[in-house]
């Protein structure tokens, strides 16, 4: 049996921990077999091999019974890298308990588990549900609404180094002033609206206007301002800080995307850049 599962690019600027798109990055999750004990193949580095591996504690939380199996891990998501990799792996970890466990879990189900594991819906809910998602938190419990597919290539600038999202998280203030927080939500309010309208010219502005968290992690990701500028003269829809960085996602037209890449080059940012289309399926099985 093999669970894909998309990687995903969360925030689109002031959505902060709302909205998120899932992307043609994958990881993939290849049940072995049956085994004395937890073993999880990977070369992801630092991570366990054991049943310390996040996906193997995710399909315990989910199904405590489960028996030991011998697991492979392929994934193409860069660890800490503001690309969902550990939303990937908690709904790695619930498709898993639910295959093996047979709990034939519903989609709204598998949003609610993840997201109180992960604390926000933002990157695990594409990840499930595949596309663009808007979901939030409200009477204890997890809501997500899928919008239209956004009709664009997603160039993602990944920087080398890494960044945990605990470490950006720190970054942010504990408080915004009444008036800040009011307008902040104004502006994701308006995005949500054009994008499901959908009015691109009026969302790429409101992506690019978040108040919530950029502003702050700017000096941890000294890039983006560059990235943008550069995708501005390549007529670009919007580029924002993906998830928590330290990843620059630029939304482009097609035929545009080849051109920005070519500039980015030319101003001599080396990173590792990828084309990346909306993934519209979400979590899927292979059995
Ligand atoms: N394939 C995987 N298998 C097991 N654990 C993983 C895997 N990928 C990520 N993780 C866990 O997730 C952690 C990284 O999570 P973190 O939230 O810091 O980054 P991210 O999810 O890549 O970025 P972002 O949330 O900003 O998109 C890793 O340190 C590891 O514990
Ligand atoms: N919304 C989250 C995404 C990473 O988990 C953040 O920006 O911190």
């Amino acid at each position: 049996m093999k669970i894909q599962v998309p990687a995903s690019s969360a925030n689109l600027g002031p959505g902060f921990d709302s909205i998120g798109i899932a992307v043609s990055m994958y990881l993939h999750l290849i049940v072995v077999g049956p085994s004395n004990e937890w073993r999880v193949d990977h070369q992801l580095g630092n991570l366990p091999h054991d049943r310390q591996n996040m996906i193997v504690k995710t399909a315990l939380k989910v199904a405590p019974d489960l028996i030991p199996h011998h697991l492979k891990v392929e994934s193409a998501i860069p660890v800490t890298h503001g690309l969902g990799s550990s939303s990937s792996a908690i709904v790695a970890g619930i498709e898993l308990a639910n295959q093996l466990a047979k709990l034939n879990l519903s989609d709204e189900t598998k949003v609610e588990i993840a997201s109180q594991i992960e604390g926000h819906p933002d990157n695990v809910a594409p990840a499930i549900l595949g596309g663009l998602v808007v979901g939030t938190e409200v009477n204890d419990h997890f809501t997500a609404v899928k919008a239209p597919l956004p009709p664009f290539d997603l160039v993602a600038y990944i920087p080398a180094y890494n960044l945990a999202t605990k470490k950006a998280r720190a970054a942010l203030p504990n408080e915004l002033a009444y008036h800040q927080a009011t307008h902040a939500s104004a502006v994701a309010n308006t995005l949500v609206a054009a994008l499901f309208k959908p009015d691109y010219a009026v969302a790429g502005e409101l992506m690019e206007a978040d108040e919530f968290h950029e502003g702050y992690r700017a000096a941890l990701v000294p890039e983006l301002a560059k990235v943008r500028e550069i995708a501005h003269d390549h007529g670009a829809v919007a580029t924002y800080l993906s998830g928590a960085g330290p990843t620059i996602m630029t939304l482009i037209a097609h035929d545009k995307a080849a051109g920005l890449i070519a500039a980015l080059r030319n101003d001599h940012l080396n990173d590792r850049i990828e084309v990346l289309h909306p993934d519209q399926a979400g979590v899927t099985v292979d059995k």
